[in-house]
């Protein structure tokens, strides 16, 4: 039967990485989808940007909406102090599933918290499931017309506090045109663009940094 392509991205991973080695992983990804297959990770330059966002928040709580493969999920776990925690939503079980092995060969398995369901679903139940009071950093990159509704729901859940960040992708490739327009709009944040390229092409995109003021 045909292999999928987060199957042939793994098998990329566990040929050219050096378990353990997360920097090894992010590389052996990027050369798969500049080599290989094009695949939608945040890619290198952006993720020299969230890395550098990652680097200067330091967060103990971090949010991400939409594993898919996992090579965020692996930028950003390697930045983080001990005991800082990383929860990451991914609602499609194949993906989950091969992000859980990225997640593993890079051997960050104690600094991440996958869990297989809708953000919909588990925003409302970070508080009671995970003693998380609020994130330092939420990485938003999963269905772009989903960004605002969640991002409505993590302040009614009281999930942001006065310095909160909010990392979004693709804000101009797809595209977030609602969630955009909310964050610049919006006094209670405090928005920057991040000019980039969408992964691994020549196309415009960039990440949206929003500081919550609450
Ligand atoms: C809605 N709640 C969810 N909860 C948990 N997991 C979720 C949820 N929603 C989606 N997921 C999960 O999050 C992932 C979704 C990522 C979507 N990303 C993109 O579409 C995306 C697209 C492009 C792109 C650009 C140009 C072009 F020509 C073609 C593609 C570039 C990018 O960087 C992207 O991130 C995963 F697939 C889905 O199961
Ligand atoms: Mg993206």
């Amino acid at each position: 039967t045909q292999s999928t392509r987060p199957q042939r991205l793994l098998g990329a991973v566990q040929k050219n990485a050096t378990r353990g080695d997360p920097r090894s992983v992010v590389q052996a990804i990027d050369q798969f989808c500049r080599q290989k297959e094009w695949a939608m990770n945040v890619g290198d330059e952006k993720g020299c940007i969230l890395d550098s966002v990652v680097s200067e928040v330091n967060p103990a709580t971090v949010l991400e909406l939409g594993t898919y493969c996992g090579y965020s999920t692996v930028r950003i776990a390697s930045l983080l102090p001990p005991h800082a925690k990383l929860i990451t939503l991914e609602f499609n079980p194949d993906f989950a599933a091969i992000a859980r092995q990225v997640i593993a060969w890079a051997g960050l398995e104690d600094k991440v918290h996958l869990i297989e369901g809708a953000s919909g679903d588990w925003i409302p139940k970070m508080t009671e499931q995970f003693g998380v009071k609020t994130f330092d950093l939420v990485f938003l990159d999963h269905w772009k017309d989903r960004y605002l509704p969640d991002t409505m729901l993590m302040e009614e859940c009281g999930l942001l506090r006065k310095g909160s960040i909010l990392l979004a992708d693709n804000v101009i490739c797809p595209g977030t045109p609602d969630y955009l327009e909310y964050v610049r709009s919006s006094p209670r944040y405090e928005s920057q663009y991040f000019k980039s390229h969408l992964e691994y092409t020549k196309v415009e995109d960039g990440l949206e940094k929003s500081v919550f003021l609450g």
